[in-house]
């Protein structure tokens, strides 16, 4: 049984994405648990909001992500394409939080899965211009 996350991969008017520095030091994308009786795209955006300040527009879903965490748990995320703007507010726990350009993003993002999350977003973002 793994437990359910939901989460953005948020993109900004100049193509930048938006990345959080987690409480171990990894560069990761925005996302949290699914609470009982949410919606996995309302806890998605919820939670890049709660996580970023950023209140993002979802315009379509992406593939998901499992993993086992750092302490053992089993995850399985499911993630959607957004777009959102504004200025970031890092959550207290957390060790940074901003937009990236996507060759930075290739550089520090920390888990494969995420990578491969990254490059299924930007061409995803293609076929939504404007
Ligand atoms: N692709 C990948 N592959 C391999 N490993 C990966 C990976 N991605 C991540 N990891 C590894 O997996 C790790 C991440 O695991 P997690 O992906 O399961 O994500 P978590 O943060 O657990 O949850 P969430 O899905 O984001 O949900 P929500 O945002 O709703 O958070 P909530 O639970 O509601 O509340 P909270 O307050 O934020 O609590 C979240 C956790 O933090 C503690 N916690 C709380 N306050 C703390 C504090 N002051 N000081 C210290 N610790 C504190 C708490 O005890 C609690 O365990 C990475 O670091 C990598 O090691
Ligand atoms: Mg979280």
């Amino acid at each position: 049984m793994s437990v359910l996350g939901a989460g953005g991969v948020l993109f900004n008017r100049e193509g930048e994405v938006l990345l959080l520095r987690d409480r171990q030091g990894f560069w990761v994308f925005p996302k949290g648990h699914v609470d009982e009786g949410e919606n996995p795209q309302g806890a998605a955006l919820r939670e890049v909001e709660e996580e970023t300040g950023i209140r993002g527009q979802i315009l379509g879903e992406l593939s998901s992500t499992r993993y086992t965490n750092n302490t053992g748990t089993e995850r399985e995320i499911l993630w959607y394409l957004m777009r959102g703007s504004g200025k970031v507010r890092l959550e207290p726990g957390m060790n940074g939080v901003g937009f990236f350009p996507p060759e930075e993003a290739r550089r520090i993002l920390a888990f494969p899965e995420d990578l491969r999350l990254l490059e299924e977003a930007l061409g995803a973002l293609q076929r939504h211009p404007g």
